[in-house]
Order: structure tokens, then C-alpha cells, then sequence
């Protein structure tokens, strides 16, 4: 069985002292009590106590300045008790996030209902889930130790060593670049660049030549020649990421390089031999896609020499509880600290479908660290779901709203949900990339809302 957590308390004021010692909140913990002739700070940190209760006298505590830089700081969570002379080493204690300062006349129902908070918390924690490591498989730059992504990392190893074009299919959020780039890094040309570019996000009048590049003066406003990405890429690999978003009448101009290995920059005289190995996704249903003629058939063909599925992280047992654990464990790394999560939020995470994937899942473990103070439960975890529920779809927005602003605040709010991926924000509104563009591109030119 677990022990009890601990609580220490140093209270000299009788009255305090009694009025402490009879709330249920206190006597939950197991009670360490401190004699009051010695050092608090030394016997507080000999009793290990996950809880301190500090009444502070202003004058000669030297207790008060040395746990500015003590360790034990960081691992107990202190309630101080002042009569409120100001005090600067208090000041800095609760700046650095010591815990609570109570003053003086005291409420002591306000300590009780945080002495349960912080009771509830220790005693969610599990001890056997570790928080500084992370027990999956690692494969390139992806992690999953479920057969899903063994057979994904076998589909690789194989791709990598060929020199055939190869097109990842799968949903958002799925890792689809993690997977060009692992591709890239087991092939043999892993010493030349990876370069990457989202065809959705390239304004249609600059494919030509952020594909291709130009030559100085080919148009108003090239100063100098620019290179683009196939130049870029040479030798290496070049991901088309979203390929199927790019305009169908500039899709031709990709299927001739990749017929013959030409291209030719803007304005340039002569053509330019392409060595790249190209990797192409898409979240798009592809016999959609091509039956709807947004995308063509023909440079499908030649882009899906190898077609590499990317499975959803609700096909990869086991994995969503992994990452978040993988997650978590690096993010307490970077701070130097020990949250965890409580069996319960690893079985919310279990249970929950993740339909933004593995994006969602860091986002929402990223959310859940930032909210949580030693230990994630289930409710530091907010899932897209939750979102969805939200109560009334017109909250928020006034009557006589122009119909314009609306929309507007409807495609910015999105964007940024989506963190600027605009196809998926296209997908979410019902409306085209296309004019997604034109209305971006609108907003540009007018103030903002
Ligand atoms: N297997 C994995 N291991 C570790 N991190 C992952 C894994 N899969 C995805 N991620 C992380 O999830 C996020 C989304 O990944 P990525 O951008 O590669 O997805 P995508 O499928 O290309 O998405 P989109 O289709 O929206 O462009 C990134 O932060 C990535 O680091």
C-alpha cells in the first residue's frame, strides 16, 4: 500500500496552532511536528514531508533565507503564516512558487479546502510510472513500439535504400514529415539536404519559382536569382508535403521534372538537371481526390512509386499512452522537474480516439504540463472532443455583427486552432483552399477585427 503523504508543521501561536491541528485537511496527512528551539529548516528536510506549514516571524528566521536556495523548495509545498510585515525573503519564497502565504487574521477554511487540492494530488500519484523516461522504440525520428509502426519502420528501412519516389498517405497529424525526414536520413543520401515545402501554403503565383527558382529580373521585384527547392534539395530529398493542394494546372509542370529530371528557373535560358529523390504526402483521400480532379492521376503515378501508409494513432496499441509518457518525459527534462501522470489520465488517454493524432496528443500533453502542478489528471487533459462540445455554437458573438467580421473571426479563429495548417482549416469551415487564399489574402489588406 502507498504511505500516507506527509506534512510538517512549525507553528508557534497557540491559537493557529490548535485551529490547524482541528481541520480534517491537516489531519489526513501523517503529522510531523516540529520542535520549536531548533533549526525548522533542518528537521523539515530530515522528515521528508511533502507538506509545510510555516508560521514565519520576520525577525530572525534564518530558516526563512536559506530555503531560498535549497532544494527541498522545489519537492514540498509550503503554506506560510504571517502577521504581514512585509518581508522580502517571503516575497521571493512564494515568487519562486513555494506554495501558498496566508496573513494574519487567518481563514483557516481557505487552508483546509488547499490542504485537500494538494492532498488529492500527492495521493493520485502513482509511484511506479516513471516521469523522466520515455520506453518506446525509436526508429529515425519516430518513436511507437506498436506492430503498426514496426511494419512502418520495416516499409522504410526498404524504401530508404532505393532511390524510388515515394508518397506517404495518412491522416493529419500523423507524422507524415517525421517519416520523409527518416526516410531521407536512412537513405544513401542522408550527407545532402532535406528540404521541405507545404504545396498548400505556396501562393499560386510564386509556385513557379519556389519550385524552380528564377533569375534575376525575370519579373518585377527579382533582385537576384533565387534558388528554388529542387535546386535546393540537389542531391538530397525534397518533400512535397500536401502535394495534392497545389493548383491542378501548375501539378503538369511537377509531372514534366519528374518525367524528365529537367527544369528549367524562371526566366532562365536553359535548363537545369534535377537529382532529387522526391517524397510526396497527403491527408487526402486519393480516388477522391483524383475522381474530384484535384489532383492528377497521372503524376499520382509517377509520385507513388512506393505509396508508405502513416496509421493513425488509434491503430497503434498502446502508442498513445507511450508518447504521452515520451512526451511528458522530455518536456520535464528541458525544466527539471517530475510531473506525472495519474493512472487515470493514462486511461483517458487510452480511451480517447485521437483524431488529430499524434499533433493532438502533444499539444494536449504540452497543455496538461502547463496546467498541472506536480501531477496531470484527467481533467488537465483537453482533447479537441471537448472543444467540440462546446456549449452554444453563436456564444459570443453580438447581435448586429457584420456578417463579414464573422467570417472573419470564424477563418482567423481556425487558422490558429490549426496552427496555420490551412488545409485542414479549409476542411473544418467547408470551404476550398482556394478561397480560403482569396479571403486571406483580403484580410491582409484590412485592419484586423
Ligand atoms: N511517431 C512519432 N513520434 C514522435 N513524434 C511524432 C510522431 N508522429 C508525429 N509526431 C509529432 O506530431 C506532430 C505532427 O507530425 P507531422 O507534422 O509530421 O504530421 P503530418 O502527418 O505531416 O501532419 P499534416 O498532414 O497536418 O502536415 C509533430 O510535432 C511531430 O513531431
Amino acid at each position: 500500500m502507498m504511505s500516507l503523504p506527509k506534512l510538517f508543521l512549525h507553528v508557534q501561536d497557540p491559537t493557529l496552532a490548535s485551529d490547524l491541528l482541528a481541520l480534517k485537511g491537516v489531519l489526513q496527512y501523517e503529522l510531523n511536528i516540529s520542535h520549536h528551539e531548533e533549526n525548522w529548516l533542518l528537521q523539515l528536510t530530515a522528515s521528508q514531508c511533502d507538506v509545510a506549514l510555516i508560521e514565519v516571524h520576520s525577525d530572525q528566521d534564518e530558516s526563512l533565507s536559506a530555503l531560498i536556495h535549497h532544494p527541498i523548495l522545489s519537492q514540498t509545498e509550503f503554506f506560510f503564516f504571517s502577521q504581514g510585515e512585509p518581508d522580502e525573503r517571503l516575497d521571493k519564497l512564494i515568487q519562486k512558487g513555494a506554495g501558498f502565504h496566508y496573513r494574519a487574521p487567518f481563514n483557516v477554511n481557505l487552508v483546509a479546502s488547499s490542504l485537500n487540492e494538494v492532498f488529492s494530488e500527492l495521493s493520485h500519484s502513482s509511484p511506479q510510472v516513471t516521469t523522466q523516461t520515455s520506453y518506446l522504440d525509436q526508429f529515425g525520428l519516430l518513436v511507437g513500439s506498436s506492430s503498426a509502426m514496426h511494419t512502418l519502420y520495416r516499409t522504410i528501412r526498404k524504401v530508404a535504400a532505393t532511390n524510388t519516389n515515394a508518397f506517404i498517405i495518412g491522416e493529419s497529424g500523423t507524422g507524415k514529415e517525421l517519416i520523409a525526414n527518416t526516410l531521407h536520413v536512412f537513405s544513401p543520401r542522408a550527407d545532402a539536404p532535406f528540404v521541405a515545402i507545404n504545396c498548400g501554403a505556396l501562393s499560386p503565383e510564386l509556385i513557379d519559382s519556389e519550385l524552380f527558382g528564377h533569375v534575376k529580373g525575370a519579373f518585377t521585384g527579382a533582385h537576384k536569382d533565387h534558388q528554388g527547392v529542387f535546386e535546393q534539395a540537389e542531391g538530397g530529398t525534397l518533400f512535397l508535403d500536401e502535394v495534392t493542394e497545389m493548383p491542378y494546372e501548375h501539378q503538369v509542370k511537377l509531372l514534366r521534372v519528374l518525367e524528365s529530371a529537367e527544369y528549367k528557373p524562371v526566366g532562365a535560358q536553359h535548363v537545369k538537371k534535377a537529382n532529387v529523390r522526391i517524397v510526396a504526402a497527403t491527408n487526402r483521400i486519393l480516388g477522391n481526390a483524383i475522381r474530384d480532379e484535384i489532383f492528377r492521376e497521372d503524376l499520382y503515378f509517377r509520385l507513388a512509386q512506393f505509396p508508405i501508409q502513416s496509421p493513425p494513432l488509434r491503430d497503434r496499441e498502446g502508442d498513445a499512452c507511450g508518447l504521452a509518457q515520451h512526451f511528458l518525459a522530455y518536456r520535464n527534462a528541458q525544466d527539471g522537474l517530475h510531473k506525472q501522470l495519474s493512472d487515470q489520465s493514462l486511461e483517458k488517454i487510452r480511451q480517447y480516439a485521437w483524431p488529430g493524432n499524434v499533433r493532438e496528443l502533444k499539444h494536449a500533453i504540452e497543455r496538461a504540463y502547463i496546467l498541472a502542478d506536480h501531477t496531470i489528471h484527467p481533467e488537465h487533459i483537453i482533447t479537441n472532443e471537448i472543444k467540440a462540445q462546446e456549449p452554444s455554437k453563436a456564444a459570443g458573438i453580438p447581435h448586429g455583427m457584420r456578417l463579414d467580421d464573422i467570417e472573419k473571426i470564424a477563418i482567423l479563429k481556425t487558422l490558429k486552432s490549426n496552427d496555420g495548417n490551412r488545409t485542414d482549416t479549409a476542411n473544418q469551415l467547408g470551404i476550398s483552399i482556394k478561397t480560403l487564399y482569396n479571403k486571406l489574402d483580403k484580410y491582409d489588406n484590412s485592419p484586423l477585427v
